[in-house]
């Protein structure tokens, strides 16, 4: 073991709540076999703490690989207004169980979270009921435009969202006149959900003719996806400003990425690295119905290669929740969607174990990249001062991924019955344990995620 290092060389107390022993911590420096003290919430000592320190609640990791905390940074959890399909307390459990420390949700609930009266019932609803940290995206539409350069400093905003195609819920802005505004008045880097809504109107009576959801893909092309990305890539460089590209779902759109980089962070998604079109239609129907859509291997291979090349950021699980019986309803009126806040780092771990990326690639995207794109404060890897949320996993675990596991109010997963390897043991959030042994433990106890400091002007600060 390392030697031990103290936050504060003048830190005689050595006495900790949480003391985590004889873990393999994933650092910045690589795996290491690590005991970690936390106070208050926060790492204090890192190193070979045993016979040192003394603890109120002592937690033993031998075996177990400790993961700062996953972020995932897009989830829709319905509340207000959808709670038949989730709510913040159900949402939030559902991260916890999967190992998650904190979530960023999306503004396409029922009011849309478009202005601060909105923001403030989601972060009272939050309050006590949160059993991991949080974050809300603002909606950026023709009507708030103008204000949103003050809407995305307030505090538990994770920045704005914007929806080019549309989706679930009542939220769209495909207008190049105001997506300029909506450049020139933010400032942190937008979010953007890129499918061109033109090319989406002009060819939906391809599946209201056939009505058979193997045409999900095919009405959402490849084109769809990477028309819009190019227009709002091209609208960004005029405004100057940076983007974060939601769920990017082709290989043509990674070719053109790669050559815009400097303007870009980038998302793929669990669902587009795991599920593959035709045979997730076939198996699963509208269950694997997602925008944009889950497509052929050869868009899949490019996603992984943009892991592997270091082109993708972040990996989140959009995790968007509608019940059995809406999924039921023929398709095209089945709703977009599939849970996956769960089960987000029992998939990727599976992945690690079957050699597509290694543990430190997986915390760089689910953790040190989400902290670095927005900004989040204290967060995203182990080390001394930092925030004590982490996630233990056990690499060699295996599991069999299941409906009656899934805490999401809509109890359903497209990975029902799947066989994993690698699965999260115990979820700690601010230095208390939330999820031990696999249950959940305690009362939720997620405060809102705070942000550095908002840069005026994007490309010259970040
Ligand atoms: N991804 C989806 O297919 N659905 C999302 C909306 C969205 O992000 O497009 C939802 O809120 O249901």
């Amino acid at each position: 073991m390392p030697p031990k290092l103290t936050l504060d060389k003048r830190l005689t107390q050595q006495h900790a709540d949480l003391l985590i022993k004889s873990g393999i911590a994933i650092t910045p420096s690589g795996a290491e076999q690590l005991d970690i003290a936390c106070i208050e919430g926060t790492i204090v000592a890192l190193g070979a703490l045993t016979g040192t320190w003394t603890a109120d609640t002592e937690l033993d990791a031998r075996g177990l690989h400790i993961l700062p905390g996953v972020i995932d940074s897009q989830v829709h959890f319905r509340e207000p207004g959808l709670t038949h399909k989730e709510d913040l307390e159900t949402g939030t459990r559902g991260a916890v169980l999967g190992g998650v420390t904190g979530i960023f949700e999306m503004p396409n609930t029922n009011p849309l979270t478009l202005w601060p009266d909105d923001l403030h019932a989601k972060l009272d609803a939050a309050k006590g009921r949160a059993w991991c940290n949080y974050a809300f995206y603002m909606g950026g539409s023709a009507v708030n435009a103008d204000q949103l350069h003050t809407l995305e400093k307030m505090h538990g905003c994770a920045g704005i969202k914007v929806f080019m195609g549309s989706s679930f819920g009542d939220l769209l802005t495909d207008d190049d006149t105001v997506l300029r505004r909506i450049l020139a008045n933010g400032h942190r880097r937008m979010a953007v959900h890129a499918e061109d809504e033109a090319r989406l109107r002009e060819r939906k009576a391809i599946v209201e003719a056939s009505r058979d959801v193997r045409q999900h893909a095919i009405w959402r092309d490849v084109e769809s996806a990477l028309k819009a990305t190019q227009r709002i890539v091209n609208l960004a460089i005029e405004a100057e400003r940076r983007l974060h590209l939601l769920h990017v779902s082709t290989a043509d759109e990674m070719v053109f990425l790669v050559r815009h980089k400097r303007y870009v962070s980038v998302e793929v998604t669990p669902h587009h690295l795991t599920l593959c079109a035709p045979e997730c239609y076939e198996q699963l129907g509208s269950l694997a119905q997602m925008n944009p859509p889950v497509r052929e291997k050869r868009h899949q291979d490019a996603l992984w290669e943009a892991v592997r090349n270091g082109l993708v950021d972040v990996i989140c699980s959009d995790h968007a929740p509608h019940t059995l019986e809406e999924k039921a309803q023929p398709y095209p009126n089945s709703p977009s969607g599939m849970t996956g806040v769960q089960t987000l780092l029992p998939t990727m771990l599976n992945h690690v174990n079957s050699g597509r990326l290694t543990l430190q690639r997986l915390v760089d995207l689910t953790s040190a990249g989400p902290a670095r794109i927005f900004g989040i404060a204290g967060k995203g890897r182990i080390a001394l001062g930092y925030d004590a949320d982490l996630t233990l996993v056990d690499l060699s675990a295996k599991r069999r991924i299941e409906n009656n596991w899934i805490a999401s109010r809509s109890g359903w997963t497209p990975y029902d019955g799947m066989e994993v390897t690698g699965w999260p043991i115990h979820t700690v959030i601010h230095g208390q344990g939330v999820m031990i042994d696999e249950a959940l433990v305690g009362k939720p106890i997620g405060q809102p995620i705070q942000f550095l400091e908002i840069p005026s002007k994007a490309l010259s600060d970040v």
